[in-house]
């Protein structure tokens, strides 16, 4: 049995953030990985899709053209050298990273782990013991058991398939259906989007969800909720997906559907049992300092907690938390309450703290300044689709506990609304902060 004080599983974001203080303390750290360094988010999530949400701003802004009196030609998109592109921008990301854990003095062991014991682990041939093991195994694909659900595909092949297809139904009317999406709709795909439940994208505030849906039908996006799939049959090369709304049955043809239903922690083929690691169905039981339950040597970070949020700087930081709490103890608990987090359709929905229904739920008297703000000069300069704003401000403290924007930058300008609301900065504060003229960063002070 080879020894070590550390052994982290999974060497995504969150595997690599518990190495920082790890390391630092000066704890012999080995990471097992089975795929790619790096994980989900350079490799199959986060930045891949960014690079195929960036061409789709390319052509959002040639349909604007006409707005800045330019006139183009319709644009034809080469929908397979994108994803060469793609591809070529994240290659060296796995190797990149090699060479950064060499540096750290992590030594990296390529395989599929799962638990022999308490505190010890097998990948391969090999057996570790450890003082501590980090699941950092990150998450999947909620399965979903309907007839034909082996026809669905993910978002691993949307990120990879060289063919743009004709028509496309996604699964679930979550963050990874609207980004996708807006990047198929720019791209001349026919979407659809079936969701379950009465709303879509839980987590973000309501009225910024309905600007986005009212400007991805203006897309073109076919949305429907309270829609249940039932079936997927395959006919003449192509997929038919049967659903229900309303109680009535219907019918949607198309060339991909997309499982974007959710996703669940990779638990699966760890062997929890083994390991003494208590959970429900994939849940595992934790503390408040990412700790399980049931055996406190181990410690889970990144999207293999079930109840966080699954973000990759969300992942990182909770890493980061599992290693200082190895090196130091477990004295360090995750504080989710100002990190902002983005919907990178086109127009983007970005959004900090509490929605206006979470503020009013914890009997916080909040004043709401809603702005739409097209008319505003800044947007009519940019010709903006959408440029709406939340800011939601405790009346009695001046605090601000929410922001929400669609549009005007807001994937950017939510840090600025994330700073203030981390070192208290009041909703005055920000007001009277003189920014540079003409941006969007002036507006601000008339969101509030
Ligand atoms: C399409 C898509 C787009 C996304 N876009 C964004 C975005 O724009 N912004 C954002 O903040 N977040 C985004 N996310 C979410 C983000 O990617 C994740 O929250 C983040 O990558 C989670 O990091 P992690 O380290 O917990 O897991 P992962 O990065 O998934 O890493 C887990 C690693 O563990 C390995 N592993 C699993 N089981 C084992 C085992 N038994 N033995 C050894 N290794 C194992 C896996 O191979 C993997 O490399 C996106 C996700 C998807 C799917
Ligand atoms: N920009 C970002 O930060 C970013 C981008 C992509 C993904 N992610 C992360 O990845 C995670 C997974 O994304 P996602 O879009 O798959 O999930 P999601 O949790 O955002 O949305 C899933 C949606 O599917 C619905 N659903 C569940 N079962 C269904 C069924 N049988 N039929 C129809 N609808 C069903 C849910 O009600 C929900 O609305 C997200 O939680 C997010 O944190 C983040």
């Amino acid at each position: 049995m080879e020894k070590y004080d550390v052994v982290i599983l999974g060497g995504g974001n969150a595997g690599m953030g518990a190495t920082v203080a790890t390391r630092a303390a000066g704890l012999s750290v080995a990471m097992i990985e089975a795929r790619d360094l790096g994980g989900t988010c350079p490799n199959r999530g986060c930045t891949p899709k960014k690079v195929l949400v960036a061409a789709a701003h390319v052509l959002d802004e040639i349909e604007r053209a006409g707005s800045h009196a330019i006139r183009v030609d319709p644009p034809r998109l080469d929908w397979r050298a994108l994803i060469e592109r793609e591809k070529d921008i994240i290659r060296d990301i796995p190797s990149r990273l090699s060479g950064l854990m060499a540096k750290r003095g992590v030594d990296v062991i390529s395989g599929q782990a799962s638990f022999i014991g308490s505190n010890a682990i097998r990948v391969g041939t090999r057996e570790l013991e450890a003082r501590n093991i980090v699941i950092a195994t990150g998450s999947k694909p909620r399965p979903l058991s309907i007839p034909g659900a082996e026809h669905l595909t993910t978002s691993d092949d949307v990120l990879s398939d060289p063919v743009l297809p004709r028509a496309v139904v996604f699964i679930g009317g979550g963050v990874i259906a609207f980004e996708l999406g807006h990047v198929y709709a720019r791209a001349g795909v026919d979407v659809m989007i079936l969701e379950a439940l009465p709303q879509l994208l839980p987590g973000f505030d309501t009225d910024a969800v309905a600007q986005l849906r009212g400007e991805s039908e203006r897309l073109g996006i076919g949305i429907h909720t309270t829609a249940w799939v039932k079936r997927i049959d395959k006919a003449d090369g192509r997929l038919r997906v049967s659903f229900a709304k309303d109680g009535v049955e219907s019918m949607v043809a198309a060339d991909r559907v997309v499982n974007c239903a959710g996703r669940v922690a990779n638990v699966e083929g760890l062997d929890l049992g083994a390991g003494v690691v208590v959970h429900r169905e994939g849940r595992i039981e934790i503390d408040d300092h990412l700790r399980s339950r049931s055996n406190p040597d181990v410690y889970v970070c990144g999207d293999a907690v079930w109840n966080s949020p699954q973000l990759s700087p969300i992942a990182t930081y909770e890493g980061g938390i599992v290693g200082r709490n190895i090196a130091e103890g477990p004295k360090h608990r995750p504080d989710y309450s100002h990190i902002p987090a983005s919907l990178y359709s086109i127009p983007a929905v970005a959004s900090v703290g509490l929605t206006e229904a979470k503020a009013r739920e914890r009997g916080l008297h909040v004043k709401v300044h809603l702005n739409d703000m097209q008319g505003w000069l800044s947007a009519r300069t940019y010709a903006e689709a959408v440029a709406w704003s939340k800011i939601i401000v405790e009346e009695t403290t001046d605090r601000i506990v929410g922001a929400h924007l669609v549009g005007h930058a807001g994937e950017e300008l939510i840090h600025i609304f994330a700073l203030a609301m981390k070192h208290g900065i009041p909703a005055r504060g920000l007001s009277e902060m003189v920014c540079g003229f003409p941006t969007f960063s002036a507006d601000i002070r008339n969101m509030m």
